[in-house]
C-alpha cells in the first residue's frame, strides 16, 4: 500500500532509500519544476504538501507573475523564470531604469547588478536549506497567527506561550518563522477565524516579509482555510497547528519502516484532509490504480471516495497491527515482570531516562516529538528486582484528537502498565501548564486507575535544586537528572514502592520442579516468608497481578492443604 507524502516543507531526500516511492516519482519532479521555477537550479526532489496540492496555487509562479516590474521584465525575459525583481530595487528606484535602453553602459551595469543579485539570491536560497530528520529541507518563511478567546478556559497556555511553542513546532518542521501576531476575540470569526482588520494586517506583513506559509495556532475548518487563503491573496499557503504537528509526525515516520509508526500518521493525515479537500486531486486516481468509475462524477467526489477507501483500508491494517501487539504483550505478560510506562510532555527527557537506566540507544534530542514508537527495556535494580520500562510518544497541548485516536495502538501500552511515570521538565518555565496538558491527554486514555509517580527531571538545569527536592517530597514526586544520573536510586526505590501498591497478596505452594516461578516471585514480588515442604516451597508474598494469575493453580494447592 502506498500513500502520498504530506509534508509541509519541501525537502530533498538525503538518501534514496528515505522515501523511494516519492523520490522516484516523475510526476512529482514535474510538479516541482512547474511550481517552483525559482528553485529549479538547486537539484532536489520536492515532496510537496498534500494540502498544498489540493488547496493552494503554487507560490513561485504567481508571485513572479504579479510582482515583476514592467521596466525590469522588458529587459529580463528570465528564461529560468528565476528571480523576482522588486520595483523598489536600487537601480529602478534611482530612475536609471528609464534610460537603460539608451546607454550600453547602463545595460552593462544593469546586467552586472542583476547577475550579482541572482548570485546573492542563489546563495540565500542555499542558506535556507537545513537538515531535518536526516533530510535536507528548504526552510519556507512562516508567519504565525494566534487567537485568544476571551473567557475561554479550555486553553492551558496563554496566547504568547502557545505561539512560542508553535514557533518551536515550526522550527522542528523545518520552517523559518519570520514573525507572529495574535488577536483577542470574544468568539472566532466563523468565516476567517480572525477579524477582517487582522486579515489586512497579515496580508501586508506577508508582502513585506515575503512569507510563504501562514500558520494558525488553532484548528481551522475547511471553509476558514479556503476563505483565509483567498483573503490573503491566494499565493500563500495557510495551515493550522494540527497540520503542522501531523507534518512533523509524517517527517519522523518517513524515517521508520515499521507500520506501527507510519500507519497512524497516515491515517490521522487522511482524516484531517478528508473534510478539507476542495480542489482536484488527480494524482489520487493513480494511487487507486487508475480505475475510477463514474466519470460524470465530480473530481472532488472521486477524490473523497478514494480517500475514504484508503482510510478504511488503513483502519483495517491498524487493527491487525493492534491485535499483533496485543498478542506480543500477552506473551510478555507470561514473563511476569511489571511494566512501567514513561509519559510526559514532548522534550521532557523520557528517552534520556530510559537510555540512562537501561543502556538503550533511543534517539533523545532537543527537539519536539523525537520519539514516535514505544521502546521497552528491562531495568535491573541494585537489589536484584526488575521491571520493564516503556518509552512512549510525547504529548503536547492542543494535541490533535485524531492523532491520539490513531496512536491508540501504541498508547495501549500505557493503559496496560502497572505504573505510569509522569516525567516533567521542571526547568521549563511552563512546567505546570505542561503537567496540566499531559493530565488532559491521560484523561482521554482512560488510565485513571493506574498508580502514578511524578518525576521532576532536569534538576541540574534549575537554580535551586535543594528547594525543589523538598517541594517534591511534599507531593510524593522524585527529583532526578536523567542526563547526569542524579536521583536515579531514589527513582528506582520510588518505582518499587509504587509497584508494591499494585501487588496482590498470595500464598502458594510451588513444586520443586517449578523453580523458575520461585525465582520470578523473588525478582518481581515482595516475599514475606518461605517454608520448604515435602512437595514444594510454600511462599507468602505480594506479586504483580499477572504473576498472581500464573500462580493460581498453586494457590489452590495451598488452600487444599
Ligand atoms: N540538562 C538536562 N537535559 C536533559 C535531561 N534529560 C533530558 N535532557 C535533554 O532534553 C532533550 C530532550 O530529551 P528526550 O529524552 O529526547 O525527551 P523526550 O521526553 O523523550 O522527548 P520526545 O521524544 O520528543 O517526547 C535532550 O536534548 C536531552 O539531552 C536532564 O536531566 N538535564
Ligand atoms: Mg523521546
Amino acid at each position: 500500500m502506498s500513500f502520498c507524502c504530506s509534508c509541509i516543507v519541501p525537502h530533498r531526500a538525503a538518501t534514496a532509500s528515505a522515501s523511494p516511492s516519492i523520490a522516484s516519482s516523475p510526476r512529482r519532479s514535474l510538479h516541482h519544476q512547474s511550481h517552483y521555477p525559482f528553485r529549479r537550479r538547486v537539484p532536489f526532489v520536492r515532496l510537496s504538501s498534500t494540502l498544498w496540492r489540493c488547496r493552494t496555487r503554487p507560490i513561485g509562479v504567481l508571485k513572479e507573475a504579479n510582482e515583476v516590474d514592467a521596466n525590469v521584465s522588458e529587459g529580463d525575459p528570465s528564461p529560468e523564470g528565476g528571480f523576482r525583481e522588486d520595483a523598489t530595487d536600487g537601480l529602478v528606484a534611482n530612475g536609471v531604469a528609464g534610460e537603460a535602453s539608451e546607454g550600453s553602459l547602463d545595460l552593462v551595469i544593469r546586467d552586472a547588478v542583476r547577475s550579482r543579485r541572482k548570485a546573492d539570491e542563489d546563495e540565500q536560497e542555499y542558506d535556507r536549506y537545513t537538515m531535518r530528520n536526516g533530510r535536507e529541507v528548504f526552510q519556507e518563511k512562516a508567519y504565525l497567527v494566534g487567537v485568544e478567546c476571551k473567557g475561554s478556559e479550555a486553553n492551558i497556555f496563554s496566547i504568547e506561550e502557545s505561539l512560542k511553542e508553535l514557533a518551536q513546532l515550526a522550527d522542528t518542521a523545518g520552517l523559518w518563522v519570520v514573525d507572529s501576531t495574535y488577536q483577542k476575540l470574544a468568539n472566532p470569526n466563523p468565516r476567517t477565524y480572525i477579524g477582517s482588520g487582522k486579515v489586512a494586517e497579515i496580508k501586508s506583513a506577508i508582502h513585506a516579509l515575503d512569507v510563504e506559509t501562514v500558520i494558525f495556532d488553532d484548528e481551522l475548518s475547511a471553509g476558514q482555510l479556503r476563505n483565509l487563503e483567498k483573503a490573503l491573496g491566494g499565493d500563500v499557503r495557510v495551515c493550522d497547528r494540527t497540520a503542522l504537528i501531523l507534518d512533523i509526525f509524517n517527517q519522523r515516520a518517513a524515517t521508520h519502516e515499521a507500520a506501527l509508526q507510519a500507519y497512524p500518521v497516515s491515517l490521522a493525515q487522511m482524516e484531517y484532509q478528508l473534510p478539507r479537500l476542495t480542489k482536484m486531486w488527480s494524482h489520487l486516481e493513480r494511487q487507486a490504480g487508475g480505475k475510477v468509475k463514474g466519470m460524470g462524477e465530480k473530481q472532488i467526489e472521486v477524490d473523497k471516495r478514494i480517500l475514504r477507501t484508503q482510510i478504511s483500508a488503513l483502519r483495517k491494517e491498524l487493527e491487525s497491527v493492534r491485535q499483533h501487539r496485543k498478542q506480543y504483550r500477552n506473551r510478555r505478560l507470561s514473563v511476569p515482570v511489571p511494566v512501567v510506562s514513561l509519559v510526559g510532555y514532548t522534550n521532557a527527557g523520557k528517552s534520556t531516562l530510559l537510555n540512562r537506566l537501561t543502556g538503550a540507544d533511543v534517539l533523545a534530542e532537543d527537539q519536539l516529538f523525537a520519539t514516535l514508537d514505544p521502546t521497552t527495556r528491562r531495568v535491573q535494580m541494585r537489589n536484584g528486582k526488575e521491571f520493564l520500562l516503556t518509552d512512549t510518544v510525547g504529548f503536547i497541548q492542543k494535541l490533535p484528537t485524531m492523532l491520539v485516536a490513531a496512536f491508540r495502538a501504541t498508547l495501549e501500552e500505557i493503559s496496560e502498565s502497572s505504573l505510569i511515570v509522569h516525567v516533567v521538565d521542571i526547568s521549563h518555565p511552563l512546567a505546570n501548564q505542561q503537567i496540566d496538558a499531559v493530565n488532559k491527554v491521560l484523561q482521554e486514555l482512560d488510565v485513571a486507575l493506574i498508580p502514578k509517580l511524578i518525576v521532576w527531571n532536569k534538576i541540574d538545569k534549575t537554580s535551586g535544586p535543594d528547594t525543589l527536592k523538598s517541594e517534591a517530597e511534599k507531593i510524593g514526586a522524585v527529583c532526578i537528572s536523567a542526563i547526569n544520573g542524579d536521583g536515579l536510586e531514589q527513582f528506582c526505590s520510588a518505582v518499587q514502592a509504587k509497584l508494591k501498591d499494585s501487588l496482590v497478596p498470595v500464598e502458594a505452594l510451588i513444586p520443586y520442579e517449578k523453580g523458575e516461578l520461585l525465582n520470578s516471585i523473588h525478582q518481581v514480588g515482595l516475599v514475606e516468608r518461605t517454608e520448604y515442604k515435602e512437595n514444594g516451597t510454600l511462599v507468602i508474598a505480594h506479586v504483580p497481578l499477572p504473576l498472581a494469575r500464573l500462580l493460581t493453580p498453586m494457590r489452590q494447592l495451598t488452600a487444599a492443604q
